[in-house]
């Protein structure tokens, strides 16, 4: 950095679910040791600022911009609102700092990179040396499926790629996650009676569970709209009135862009698409993936592939007892590991494979591509 001492980070949106993410993984590599925090709240300026804060010990307004101005780099995981609002006015009092953002704003501006440094520490690289700024989270979906299998798009052998999703709770924030676990509650204290008697009637709880289910009030399903426990809702994010949703889209739209290949659908864009389902996971995104290669290449060589692509990637053997064991958002959740398993020939023809990923969507989905860019800007 041009500074002499340690650069002077910003952080907004620390407090959060994706910032306290961030929060500990900082200080589990040592990344405060290279910097001079200074922490932002939107809610209580003036208050004291957390343990990690070295000379700046109180909050400062996150809407103060002569204060975001003397940041070297601001990191944000404050929400989309937050940017909407704070960037173009920080840019127009003319600072040139560096942008490190969570949110999904920014993401397909052309002066912004889709940080995903496994995967496309070239494209960061290259907008580097060009004077980029701008670096923001991908979608946590398109982020943990690019760690798992990225390494099939790097070696040219995708022809197109068909996601169906299986995404947590957590992906619409931390109300969502407690709606769900009161939902499962509400709904086992609705039969909680008759699962102690081990001769009352499955078909029995099975009614009044629907009956429940189907009766919750407003206020019961106030952040998802509709049921979650017990059930699934295959829409996520906006309508975008073509039938497809926004998730769905950013599927297309991201992975090209984290790619380097453009954005969308595009002569130079690799067809993504499918179908992106919130199911009762907590924060784990599950995906099933199918790929149409561009010739035939032998399943060792494959898995070869993805288990040399990064050390987070693992590949799981296509077996019951590894699949149950090690394949489950209940294994993975709170590890940095992506493991991708269920990897198969498909039956349509020997260019078709399937295979299954898992990745916790707050870490690689979330955090830990902007706390790597924050360390490639203070390598620099
Ligand atoms: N949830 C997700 O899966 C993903 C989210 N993102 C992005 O990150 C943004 C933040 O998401 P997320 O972390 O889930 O949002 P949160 O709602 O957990 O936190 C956002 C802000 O809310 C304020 N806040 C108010 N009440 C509380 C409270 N009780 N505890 C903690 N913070 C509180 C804090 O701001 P303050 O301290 O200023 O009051 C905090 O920074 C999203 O808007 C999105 O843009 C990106 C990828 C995934
Ligand atoms: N949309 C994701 C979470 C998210 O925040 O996505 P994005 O960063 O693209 O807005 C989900 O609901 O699981």
């Amino acid at each position: 950095m041009a500074n002499a001492n340690q650069p002077l980070v910003g952080l907004v949106g620390w407090r959060g679910m994706v910032g306290s993410v961030l929060m500990d993984r900082m200080q589990a590599e040592g990344d405060f040791g290279l910097i001079e925090p200074v922490f932002f709240s939107t809610s209580n300026a003036g208050g004291k600022a957390p343990a990690m804060a070295k000379n700046e010990t109180t909050l400062k307004d996150a809407h103060d911009i002569e204060a975001l101005k003397k940041c070297d780099i601001v990191v944000t995981a404050q929400g989309g609102d937050y940017t909407t609002e704070v960037f173009p006015k920080l840019r127009a009092a003319g600072w040139k700092g560096h942008w490190i953002d969570a949110a999904s704003t920014l993401r397909m501006q052309d002066d912004a990179i889709i940080v995903l440094d496994p995967v496309n520490l070239p494209v960061i690289q290259n907008a580097l040396a060009k004077g980029g700024k701008n670096w923001i989270g991908g979608n946590c979906t398109v982020s943990c499926m690019l760690m798992g299998v990225g390494a099939l798009y790097k070696a040219g052998l995708v022809e197109w790629m068909t996601s169906m999703t299986y995404q947590a709770a957590s992906g619409g924030g931390a109300q969502h996650m407690r709606e769900l676990l009161t939902q499962f509650g509400t709904l086992n204290a609705e039969v909680r009676a008759l699962l102690d008697d081990p001769k009352s009637a499955i078909l029995e709880i099975d009614r009044k569970v629907l009956a429940k289910q189907q009766s919750l009030t407003p206020l019961e399903t106030a952040n998802f709209g509709v049921p979650l426990g017990g059930s699934l809702i295959p829409w996520i994010d906006k309508d975008l009135g073509d039938g497809m949703s926004k998730e769905e889209w950013k599927g297309g739209a991201e992975t090209n862009k984290i790619l380097g290949q453009g954005a969308g659908f595009g002569t130079a864009a690799t067809p993504v698409d499918g179908f992106c389902v919130r199911i009762g996971a907590m924060r784990c995104h599950s995906q099933a993936l199918t790929f149409k290669l561009k010739k035939d290449v032998p399943l060792a060589d494959i898995e070869a592939l993805i288990a040399a692509d990064n050390e987070w990637a693992k590949v799981v053997p296509n077996t019951r007892e590894a699949t149950v064991k090690e394949l489950t958002p209940v294994a993975v959740t709170g590890t940095m590991s992506i493991p991708v398993g269920r990897i198969r020939k498909l039956a349509m023809g020997p260019e078709y494979v399937g295979a299954f990923t898992i990745g916790d969507q707050l870490l690689w989905g979330a955090a830990e591509p902007l706390r790597r860019m924050l360390r490639i800007l203070l390598e620099v």
